[in-house]
Order: C-alpha cells, then sequence, then structure tokens
C-alpha cells in the first residue's frame, strides 16, 4: 500500500531519508512549456538542503544540451550532467552496450536530440531530420535504395512522423540481415500543455504491427538509463527516491533499480490507479498530488 503524503513532517521524513532525488520531467516538472506550480521552489530548497539532484526522462526529442536550454528558459537551476535522457541512453546503448560496428549506421526515426547524442556518441545514422524523409508524398520501392550498412533501426518520439519513415525503417529491419529494432521508450501518452498527446510508444506500435515484433525498449523502466546514469554520479540506490507521474517507466524503473519512488498525480496517473478497484498492481513506496507539495517545508 502507497503511503499518502500530506503533512510537513511526512516530506521532512522524506528529506532525512534519501540523498539523491531522481526527477521525471513530463508530468513531474512541467507540461510542455508550463512548470509546474511549486517546481522551483522545491528544486531550490533540495539544493539548499544538499541533496543530489538529477532529471531522469524518456523524453527523446531533446539532447542533454538542448534540455539545459530548456530548464535555462523556464528558470529551473540544471547542470547538463544532471540530465538524463533516453536520446543519451540509446546512443550510449548503441556505442557501449551493443557495441554497433563503426562501418554500420543507425536509421532514426526520431527529432534532432537524438541525432545530437548519436553524433556527440560518435555513432553514423541516416533519416531523422532529414528533409528527405520529412514527406507527406507517396513511398515508392522503386525510387528506393537500401542502406546496407544500416545495422540498427532507433525509434523514439517523432512529431512529423510519416509513411516513409515507417517504409524505410520497415525495408531496414525486413531486409539488412541483423539489424536491431531499438526504441528510446515506449510510453503511450505524454501530458503536454493542455492535454495528453501520443508518445514514443504510438510511433513504434506501427512497426511493432507490421513486424510482428517488439523492439529493445532503452528508456525508462529499462536498466539502461540507471546504468548511464552510474557511469556518471556516484550515488547509493538505498537512500535514492525516484520522483515520477507514469506507473509502469517511472515507479517502475525506480523499484528495478532497487530505489524508493515517489507517485504525484500532476501528470499520466490518475487516483483511481492509486486507490480502489481498478488500482495497478505497480504500487509506489509513496504517493502525493504534487512536487509543490513540499514547499511547506520552505516556510
Ligand atoms: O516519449 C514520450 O512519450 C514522452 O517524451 C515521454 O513520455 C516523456 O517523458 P518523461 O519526462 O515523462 O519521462
Ligand atoms: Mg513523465
Amino acid at each position: 500500500m502507497a503511503a499518502r503524503l500530506s503533512s510537513a513532517a511526512h516530506y521532512e521524513a522524506l528529506l532525512a531519508k534519501y540523498d539523491t532525488w531522481m526527477f521525471d520531467c513530463d508530468g513531474v516538472l512541467w507540461h510542455g512549456d508550463r512548470l509546474i506550480d511549486g517546481a522551483i521552489e522545491v528544486l531550490d530548497l533540495l539544493r539548499s538542503r544538499n541533496k543530489k539532484v538529477l532529471f531522469v526522462t524518456n523524453n527523446a526529442t531533446k539532447s542533454r544540451k538542448s534540455y539545459k536550454g530548456k530548464f535555462d528558459t523556464l528558470g529551473v537551476e540544471a547542470h547538463v550532467d544532471e540530465i538524463y535522457g533516453s536520446a543519451y541512453a540509446a546512443a550510449v546503448y548503441v556505442s557501449s552496450v551493443m557495441k554497433l560496428p563503426k562501418d554500420k549506421k543507425v536509421y532514426v526515426i526520431g527529432m534532432k536530440g537524438m541525432e545530437d547524442e548519436l553524433r556527440d556518441e560518435g555513432v553514423a545514422f541516416l533519416g531523422g531530420t532529414d528533409p528527405a524523409d520529412s514527406t507527406l508524398s507517396p513511398f515508392s520501392l522503386d525510387a528506393f535504395t537500401l542502406d546496407p550498412t544500416v545495422g540498427a533501426v532507433l525509434c523514439g518520439l517523432d512529431t512529423s512522423i510519416n509513411y516513409t519513415k515507417l517504409s524505410k525503417a520497415f525495408q531496414y529491419l525486413t531486409r539488412n540481415t541483423g539489424c536491431a529494432f531499438l526504441a528510446t521508450n515506449e510510453d503511450s501518452t505524454y501530458p503536454a500543455g493542455g492535454g495528453l498527446l501520443p508518445g514514443a510508444g504510438a510511433i513504434s506500435a506501427p512497426l511493432r504491427y507490421a513486424l510482428g515484433r517488439d523492439p529493445v525498449s532503452i528508456g525508462k523502466p529499462a536498466s539502461t538509463m540507471l546504468d548511464c546514469i552510474k557511469a556518471k554520479v556516484n550515488f547509493d540506490p538505498a537512500r535514492t527516491i525516484m520522483i515520477g507521474d507514469r506507473l509502469n517507466t517511472d515507479i517502475l524503473f525506480g523499484q528495478n533499480g532497487g530505489l524508493a519512488t515517489l507517485l504525484v498525480l500532476t501528470g499520466i496517473t490518475t487516483e483511481a490507479e492509486v486507490t480502489g478497484p481498478t488500482a495497478s498492481s505497480i504500487v509506489p513506496d509513496f504517493v502525493t498530488q504534487s512536487i509543490g507539495d513540499l514547499r511547506v517545508l520552505g516556510k
């Protein structure tokens, strides 16, 4: 049963127990470019209490560096080495886990953030934001030339998805022997400013259906992201808490990594998924309405 937090004493006890605070972003800190009320004050308060703050997002549209730009624009203190996104985790996975040979390329369904992270990891790629792929013209197999050096297809949130990109990815995954099918993450939806939008999982779904095969998913809840963080940051999992809005990614990620978990209800998960007859089998350690609730500690 999750412990419901509501008082300053509850939050004070959390600060005493945990030194490292890992924050999901969409639905916890913001909706699109709209900050959650109180998020800045709480992050500042945690830093004033000498807590280690990390940002762990499945959103692959931005690189760590461009996320730093978003934090700066929103007035949130953040440092690049505190930011871990699924684009970064995917680039590290391709280069250091699957060790894609240097003469091989990745076909990307995704945005600039994914391309920037692959480039920073020295991974060759095609597709992505290439204007030749961003077309609504019918896809012609006769006009398509298969690149035999494509050894993996990496699919992430792509707000310019189209039939050409899906068709090219399908060709590589069915005609290039051993071509790996990778997804940055599989979130079905995400909370944007003003409502829900289809997430990365909805972008890779057509390929999953057409291929009859699931991708290797690299973002939360998989351990790859935590492995990337461990490679850069020294922290004690027993004194670390993961704060998230989605049960099957953020909370499961925390549980898989031996972290404590705090669910907030400002994003995807509803009260009905936490309590009552339709409650999920994924049960966080703690629940609070919003990360802004911790402002009481600064009073
Ligand atoms: O890919 C998506 O669906 C979204 O980018 C993802 O859900 C948002 O990531 P979060 O910061 O909530 O992990
Ligand atoms: Mg989220």
